[in-house]
């Protein structure tokens, strides 16, 4: 088994599933600071990003109804397509139906087989290599639920990710603002980047013995972090969003809004179906007078974001490139999510030598991962086997020095 080695440009922007259909101008001109800053890899603030006049532009009215409704479908029809309906329920519960359904999943599973029962094959590409480990949050580490302050993860999923920590520099990339991330998880070891990637940080001396490089500075509790936050200026915009949209959806059932940081997330997963398209509506109402900010959609999610040329692949990139890992020949990251907003990660993967993009997901989906996981538990057990797997590398490696080199 090969793992995927598509050339793809990782740094220029390539479009994302994710555009922002009325704001091609600013992203493309957004793009260029943003490339620089990856370039630089270091964990501190561009002054290039930083300079956009980001708050001051125009703020573009939209006068065409059709030109809004014909978003609005889109984005309806991105939110069913998030939303893909329970196994069981695809065509009813019979087990004819079953059977059609399961045959539909194997055949998908042939072109993005599981990475646990190939792990072997998989982690051939990796020996020699520095791994790097990425992981989502939402529906990765955690599993999914209907409300997202409840979102625990596991404690033996923790006692794992930890355990990944020792021997691999790890991150998590998460849509969830940063501070909220750190709160379910708390690992002081990993790198965080919250809000897809626009709010980074990690230790300034790595337990595995890792340095990202940038400025210094301590968090709440003492520690020595970097710190990375390339949309910085958004902040009161982010604020000013959160509220309108609290507002304008309170008439909606079941929505509920989240404040991210740097993106502001409107759930529907507790909406009824037939709201869906009023939802989308209200979001793209409050979005038109904000040019300087995009949408996006995740599961069961509509989240509003600075648009900048920022995912969680430039956020990958960066990583790499501040831990002076981005000489791919070297070094064997590996991702794994479940959401939308992990593809531009698997893209950046794909576009290196070596890699394994894994995305989590029991049922088939357009994906650019190369590998798939069915649910969490199968990510703890693929992240046990990592650590067994390097532990025997150990093993081995101090062994056969003492054979052959006495
Ligand atoms: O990048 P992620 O870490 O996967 O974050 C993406 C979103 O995750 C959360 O929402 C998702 O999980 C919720 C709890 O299980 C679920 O209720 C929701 O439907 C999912 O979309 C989080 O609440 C969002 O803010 C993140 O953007």
């Amino acid at each position: 088994m090969t793992v995927r080695t598509k050339r793809l440009s990782a740094v220029t922007a390539e479009p994302s599933n994710n555009s922002c259909p009325h704001l091609e101008t600013l992203i493309v001109s957004s793009c260029s600071s943003s490339k620089a800053t990856v370039n630089s890899g270091s964990l501190v603030s561009s002054p290039a990003v930083r300079s956009q006049p980001v708050l001051n532009v125009l703020q573009k009215k939209h006068n065409s109804s059709v030109t809004d409704k014909r978003h609005s479908v889109k984005w309806l029809d991105a939110m069913k397509a998030q939303s893909p309906p329970r196994f069981h329920s695809l065509h009813g519960d019979t087990p004819e139906s079953y059977d059609i359904e399961a045959a539909k999943y194997a055949a998908w599973m042939k072109k993005h087989p599981s990475a646990l029962s190939i792990f072997k094959e998989v982690m051939v590409e990796a020996k020699a290599k520095q791994v790097v480990v990425f992981l989502d949050y939402d529906g990765t580490l955690s599993p999914i639920v209907e409300d997202p302050d409840q979102a625990y993860m596991p404690n033996d999923m923790r006692v794992i990710v930890k355990e990944v920590a020792t021997y691999f520099p790890t991150a998590i990339i998460s849509g969830r603002a940063r501070p909220k991330v750190y709160e379910f998880v708390q690992l002081a070891e990993l790198y965080y980047a919250g809000s897809h990637g626009m709010d980074i940080m990690g230790p300034a001396n790595g337990t595995n013995g890792f340095k990202a490089k940038g400025t210094q500075m301590k968090d709440k509790m003492g520690n020595d972090v970097v710190l990375f936050q390339p949309a910085s200026e958004y902040l009161p915009l982010m604020d000013e969003v959160c509220k309108i949209l609290s507002e304008s959806s309170k008439g909606i059932r079941g929505a509920r809004v989240e404040h991210n940081r740097f993106c502001v997330t409107m759930h529907f997963r507790c909406v009824k179906e037939e709201s869906w398209g009023p939802l989308a509506e209200k979001v793209e109402s409050v979005l038109k007078d904000y040019p300087t900010l995009c949408l996006t959609h995740g599961r069961k999610v509509l989240e509003i974001r600075p648009a900048i040329a920022w995912d969680k692949g430039k956020a990958v990139d960066f990583l790499l490139s501040s831990l002076g890992l981005s000489d791919c020949r070297d070094v064997f990251p590996v991702y794994i999510g479940d959401d939308q907003t992990d593809e531009d990660a698997f893209k950046v993967l794909n576009g290196l030598n070596h890699g394994c993009s894994i995305l989590v997901t029991s049922v088939p989906k357009e994906t650019k991962a190369s590998f798939s996981l069915r649910d969490p538990c199968e990510v703890m057990g693929f992240l046990h086997h990592l650590v067994i797997w390097k532990e025997q590398d150990l093993e081995v490696h101090t062994g056969m020095g003492m054979v052959h080199h006495p």
